[in-house]
C-alpha cells in the first residue's frame, strides 16, 4: 500500500521556483487501479515519478508498505525499482538493436537470474501479451501497438508489485489504444497489480474506479461508479 503524506515537489528554473506538487496526501491500496489526469503541466508525471522512486520529493513522505522512498539511499532505491516497479511510457523506450525477447530480458538483468531462466521468463511474458510468435522481431519490424506490448512485457516480466504507466496510449491510434488498454486491464487483474496510469484521454480515465485530478500541483480524488 502507498501512503503519501504532505508531498511537495519544487523545481528550480533559473531564479524561479515551480511548485509541481503541493501538499499531496494520497493512499493507494494493494491491487487498486488509479488514473491520474489533469491539465498539461499540472504535475501528473511528477507524481508518477515520485511513486516509482525515479525522483524524490522536496518534502513529505512516500511510503510503500511502510518503507519511505523519500529517505531510501540511492542504491536501495535502484534495487527497489528493479524488483518492485514496472514502468510503461508513451514512447515505448525499446532498444532498437535488440529484438523483442532481448528487450524484455533487459528488465531481468539486475535480478541476476541465469540466462536460461531469463530467456524462458521473457518468452512467457511476450506470450502473455500476445507476441509469442514475434520473439525475434526488432522494434522497427513491429507496429506501435506491438512495440507497446513488448514494453508491457518488459515491465511485467519481473513480477512487480506496482505498474506505473505514463500516457501508455499517447502515441497510438484509437483501435490500438483500446487494444493496449484491454491488455493492461487484463494483466492488472491477473497479476493483482497496483496500477497507476497518467492519461490525458478522458474516455480512458472513465474506465478506472478512482480518478485523481492534479491541477497546479494539487490533487482531488473522485470515486467513479461507472468503472469497467
Ligand atoms: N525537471 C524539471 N525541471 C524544472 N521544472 C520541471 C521539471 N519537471 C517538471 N517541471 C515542471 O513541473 C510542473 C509539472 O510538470 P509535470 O511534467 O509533472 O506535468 P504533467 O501534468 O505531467 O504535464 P504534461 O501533461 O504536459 O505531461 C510543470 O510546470 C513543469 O514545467
Amino acid at each position: 500500500m502507498y501512503q503519501l503524506r504532505g508531498v511537495t515537489k519544487q523545481y528550480r528554473r533559473d531564479k524561479a521556483t515551480v511548485d509541481a506538487l503541493v501538499d499531496v496526501d494520497l493512499t493507494i491500496g494493494d491491487g487498486d487501479r488509479l488514473v491520474i489526469q489533469g491539465p498539461t503541466g499540472g504535475g501528473k508525471s511528477t507524481l508518477l515519478q515520485m511513486l516509482g522512486g525515479l525522483d524524490r520529493p522536496t518534502s513529505g513522505s512516500i511510503e510503500l508498505d511502510g518503507v519511505d522512498l523519500a529517505k531510501l539511499p540511492e542504491a536501495r532505491l535502484t534495487t527497489f525499482r528493479a524488483e518492485s516497479i514496472g514502468f510503461v511510457f508513451q514512447s515505448f523506450n525499446l532498444i532498437p538493436t535488440l529484438n523483442a525477447q532481448e528487450n524484455v530480458e533487459t528488465a531481468l538483468v539486475p535480478l541476476r537470474l541465469k540466462a536460461a531462466e531469463r530467456r524462458e521468463r521473457a518468452a512467457q511474458a511476450l506470450e502473455s501479451v500476445g507476441l509469442g510468435e514475434r520473439l525475434g522481431h526488432l522494434p522497427s519490424e513491429m507496429s506501435g501497438g506491438q512495440q507497446q506490448r513488448v514494453a508491457i512485457a518488459r515491465a511485467l516480466v519481473k513480477n512487480p508489485k506496482v505498474l506505473l504507466a505514463d500516457e501508455p496510449t499517447g502515441n497510438l491510434d484509437e483501435s490500438m489504444r483500446d487494444e493496449i488498454m484491454d491488455v493492461l486491464e487484463t494483466l492488472w487483474k491477473e497479476h493483482g497489480l497496483t496500477f497507476v496510469m497518467v492519461t490525458h484521454d478522458s474516455s480512458i480515465a472513465r474506465r478506472a474506479p478512482r480518478i485523481a485530478t492534479i491541477r497546479k500541483g494539487r490533487i482531488t480524488l473522485t470515486e467513479n461508479s461507472k468503472a469497467v
